[in-house]
């Protein structure tokens, strides 16, 4: 794994009204890396992703996605930082008056791509994700977790340097959350970064990677010490 970081956040702070949600929170996602963002609700996990693809800006500190310092550039930047960042959430966000194709084309249609490229590529990230065979398919006629499949293949379609999951196991079943992980290990292993908040302890169990936990408006790094997730003695 390179030690390139592809997220950096140095001496971050944010605060909403009377809430301080962050606290000089220092961070690093480096390239290929995997990694959990725990915390209970309400601490400012989601307000943490919302940092990076800059739909909020922090009061202090600097936030960098790739080469994007994020809160130093201009509206006009803020599509190509998103382009290098693949979102999915719980709630699977799909546009339900289209078919499983055009869901996922409609993200290369907004950056221009041209329609021999787009069908090409459809294929093949829907191919990736095991859902080439329903690509006829509308959404309400997919499971939840297919659903969730295609908002993946939609997140991977422009090709981005690291995937955001926001709970994207919150809404399914237990073999439908086992399909979700062992995508999203898949992809981690084709060397894309991920960042997933979750507040599922039997995920973060099964499937163990580097776990970071968000406490009292800071991020701390977590270890296995046998069945226990504990701090890592600095
Ligand atoms: N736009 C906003 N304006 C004011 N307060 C906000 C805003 N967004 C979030 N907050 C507050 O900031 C805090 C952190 O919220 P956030 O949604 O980031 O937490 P979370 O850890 O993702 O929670 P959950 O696990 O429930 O999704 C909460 O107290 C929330 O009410």
């Amino acid at each position: 794994m390179s030690e390139t970081a592809v997220i950096e956040l140095k001496n971050v702070s944010l605060r909403f009204d009377n809430t301080q949600v962050l606290k000089n929170v220092n961070f690093k996602l480096h390239n290929g890396e995997f990694t959990y963002l725990i915390g209970p609700t309400g601490v400012g996990k989601s307000s943490f992703l919302k940092l990076l693809y800059r739909d909020v800006v922090p009061d202090h500190g600097t936030v960098r996605v790739t080469e994007y310092p994020v809160n130093k550039i201009s509206e006009r930047e803020v599509p190509m930082l998103r382009r290098r960042l693949g979102i999915v959430f719980q709630d699977f966000q799909l546009l339900q008056d289209r078919n499983v194709h055009d869901n996922v084309a409609f993200a290369l249609q907004v950056t221009g791509e041209k329609p021999k490229f787009i069908k090409q590529r459809v294929l093949e990230v829907l191919t990736m994700v095991g859902l080439s065979h329903r690509r006829r398919h509308m959404p309400k006629d997919l499971s939840g977790g297919e659903q969730q499949r295609v908002v993946i293949a939609r997140a991977l379609a422009n090709e981005p340097r690291i995937l955001l999951a926001d709970e994207p196991t919150g809404n399914l079943d237990p073999k439908a959350t086992k399909e979700i992980m062992e995508l999203l290990r898949s992809i981690n292993n084709r060397g894309m970064a991920v960042l997933m908040v979750t507040h599922d302890y039997a995920v973060v169990k099964k499937y163990k990677a580097r776990t970071v936990r968000m406490v009292n408006g800071k991020t701390q790094d977590l270890v296995w010490k046998g069945e226990k997730l504990v701090p890592i003695k600095s």
